[in-house]
């Protein structure tokens, strides 16, 4: 049987990339996906704008919304201090199954807290189901159609507090333009564009980081 873009990654990090050492994954992922096929991780060029916004946000409890193959959940837990915790949601079990070997292969599982489910069920069980209170940062890569209805609800269930980050993924390709408009506009952000590329492409996307003020 065939087998699947995810599963050929996961292939290239458990031959070239040295367990337990999470740059060592990114920068076997980055190689595979430059070299032998395109696969939808944040990429090398947002990716260093992403580890700017987790170092100087210093996070206690992240919230990755999107997994796929574990790319950037590797690259912020790499970046966490001892006590940190990263929650990621992944909807697809075939992405989950991949990340879960990702992940423990770059060292960082103690750290990271994988759930399976649609993020639009998962994220009102925060609080009582995961022990969360509020979230001091969350990254969103997920289904693009999902970024302004899991923000409204992350807003209801009271998971942000003034001072949390927002930082998306793919505002401009594919595109979330009414999380743009709503973060761009809402007097409850302050909005910030990190013009970049689509990882691995000359076409251009960006990161789009939003501070809640509560
Ligand atoms: O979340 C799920 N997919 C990944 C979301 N992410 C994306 O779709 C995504 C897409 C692109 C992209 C850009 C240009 C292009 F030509 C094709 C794809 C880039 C990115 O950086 C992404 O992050 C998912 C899957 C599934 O089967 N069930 C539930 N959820
Ligand atoms: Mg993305």
């Amino acid at each position: 049987t065939q087998s699947t873009r995810p599963q050929r990654l996961l292939g290239a990090v458990q031959k070239k990339a040295t367990r337990g050492n999470p740059r060592s994954v990114i920068q076997t992922i980055d190689q595979f996906c430059r070299q032998r096929e395109w696969a939808m991780n944040v990429g090398d060029e947002k990716g260093c704008i992403l580890d700017s916004v987790v170092t100087e946000t210093n996070p206690t409890t992240v919230l990755e919304l999107g997994t796929y193959c574990g790319y950037s959940t590797v690259r912020i837990a790499s970046l966490l201090p001892p006590q940190a915790r990263l929650i990621t949601l992944e909807f697809n079990p075939d992405f989950a199954r991949i990340a879960r070997q990702v992940i423990t292969w770059a060292g960082v599982q103690d750290k990271v807290e994988l759930v399976e489910g649609a993020s639009g069920d998962l994220i009102p069980k925060m609080k009582a189901q995961f022990g969360v209170n509020t979230f001091d940062l969350v990254f969103l890569d997920h289904w693009k159609d999902r970024y302004l209805p899991d923000t409204k609800l992350m807003e209801e269930c009271g998971l942000l507090k003034k001072g949390s980050i927002l930082l998306a993924d793919n505002v401009i390709c594919p595109g979330t333009p009414d999380y743009l408009e709503y973060v761009r506009n809402s007097p409850r952000y302050q909005s910030q564009y990190f013009k970049s590329h689509l990882e691995y492409t000359k076409v251009e996307d960006g990161l789009e980081k939003s501070v809640f003020l509560g």
